[in-house]
């Protein structure tokens, strides 16, 4: 695997179609709800992502130990599935996976009548699983404001638990759109949920047998905004995308109308056009975590002011994924600070012509939220190779709009 690249753009126009890769967030949740029906399914589009064929391995595994490496959703939906469906098995991933917290499923699940056990420091994976002895609890207490992939996991698994389940949520809800896609892709397998104020009620059910086509990923469509957005001129379809989606990150569209791109609703997706940008913005990430990397490499890039809230989940992601931006925007002159308790503000500076070299911190979305910039100037991305999370062809796709990419073993 090479140890950097650099991009650079000859003339700076971007013109193309996109097809994107599928979404990881729904194709982990139509995996592991294939997996609990027990009935053939008919899946379609299913994301080229790591998480996704590393999910669809994992189920196919009658290992004892389960390696989950970085991917959360497979993480803390396995957790729960072992669990429910009675497999005995060790559940580990990367040294930051398990710096990742998992207690608040892992109570909730002993609550039901889970076996589980930390093999490291208490509240983190690797995780034991031993067995389930149902307890007949039906009503559980559950913090929604660390992750919502938490509460996923206990709404997929909800369905077979001898009396169902009524989670009562405490706190903010936060990555909620996150929640309403599980219950939305729950809904098309045939199971009801009632969500009504901070309670959501599964009653016993069984999943049917359904085809599913997954959509396009509209977290994956945000670098292609950014891009647009630093072009000198653009014009860029991206296939797929739906305006009526499950996921959340359909915000973006709403996000780059302020910060120059305007996007056209097609049959066959989105094109994407340029437009004026505003010069200060504020936003709440809370429903779309996902996003707030892209938004602060090209605000960083265009000169724009922005506060920002709700970035309380970035801590515990990939990385640390505020102190990785507040370091790699200072390399552009711009500062990222928390200006009151939960207010963040970017402030950028103008850009030195000097070529830009971004450090990644084994996330995927630190190398295509910076990569765009190389619209500006040419950019250095070290350790390229970890877009293969969620987007694998992710430099691909840029060559084939133009950009000049050299590979540094
Ligand atoms: O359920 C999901 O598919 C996801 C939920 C979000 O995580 P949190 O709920 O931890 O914020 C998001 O950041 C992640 O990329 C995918
Ligand atoms: C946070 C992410 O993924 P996960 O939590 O599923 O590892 C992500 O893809 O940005």
């Amino acid at each position: 695997m090479s140890q950097s690249l650099t991009l650079s753009h000859p003339t700076g126009k971007l013109n193309g179609s996109i097809k994107l890769p599928a979404s990881k967030s729904e194709a982990n949740r139509a995996l592991i709800i294939a997996a609990l029906s027990g009935q053939e399914s008919q899946l379609h589009n299913l994301s080229e992502a790591n998480d996704t064929q590393l999910l669809q391995r994992l189920l196919q595994s009658d290992a004892e130990t389960i390696d989950a490496e970085d991917a959360g959703t497979v993480m803390r939906f396995l957790t729960a599935y072992y669990a429910v469906t009675g497999q005995k098995k060790t559940l580990t991933g990367t040294d930051r996976m398990c710096q990742r917290p998992i207690k608040i499923l892992v109570e909730a699940l002993r609550k039901l009548g889970a076996n589980i056990d930390y093999l490291g420091e208490e509240g983190y994976p690797p995780l034991k699983i031993n067995g389930f002895t149902g307890t007949g609890q039906k009503h559980l207490k559950v913090r929604s404001d660390i992750s919502s992939q938490y509460i996923s996991a206990l709404l997929m698994i909800a369905p077979l638990l001898p009396e169902g389940l009524e989670l009562e949520l405490e706190g903010k809800i936060g990555s909620r759109p996150y929640i309403e896609m599980t219950l939305s892709l729950m809904q098309h397998f045939g199971v009801r949920a009632d969500f009504s104020g901070n309670t959501i009620s599964v009653k016993p059910q069984k999943y049917t047998c359904a085809a599913f086509t997954v959509e396009s990923d509209w977290s994956a469509a945000s670098y292609w905004y950014s891009l647009v957005a630093l072009a000198n001129e653009a014009e860029i379809t991206l296939l797929g995308l739906k305006e009526q989606s499950f996921q959340g990150d359909r915000a973006i569209a709403d996000i780059m109308y302020r910060l120059g791109v305007y996007t056209e609703f097609t049959a066959e997706g989105v094109r994407l056009l340029k437009k004026e940008h505003e010069r200060h913005i504020s936003l709440d990430f809370s429903d779309c975590p996902d996003l707030a990397q892209t938004v602060v490499a090209l605000c960083a890039g265009i000169g724009v002011t922005v506060d920002m809230t709700g970035l309380e989940s970035l801590r515990i992601k990939e990385t640390d994924r505020i102190q990785a931006l507040q370091i790699e925007v200072l390399s552009m002159n711009s500062s990222l600070r928390e200006v009151t308790p939960g207010v963040f503000r970017l402030e950028p500076d103008i850009l030195q012509k000097k070529q830009l070299s971004f450090r990644t911190y084994q996330d995927h979305r630190m190398a295509m939220a910076f990569a765009p910039l190389a619209l500006l100037q040419p950019v250095e991305i070290q350790e390229p190779g970890v877009v293969r999370k969620s987007y694998p062809r992710f430099w691909e796709d840029l060559e084939k709009v133009g950009f000049e990419i050299k590979y540094k073993i």
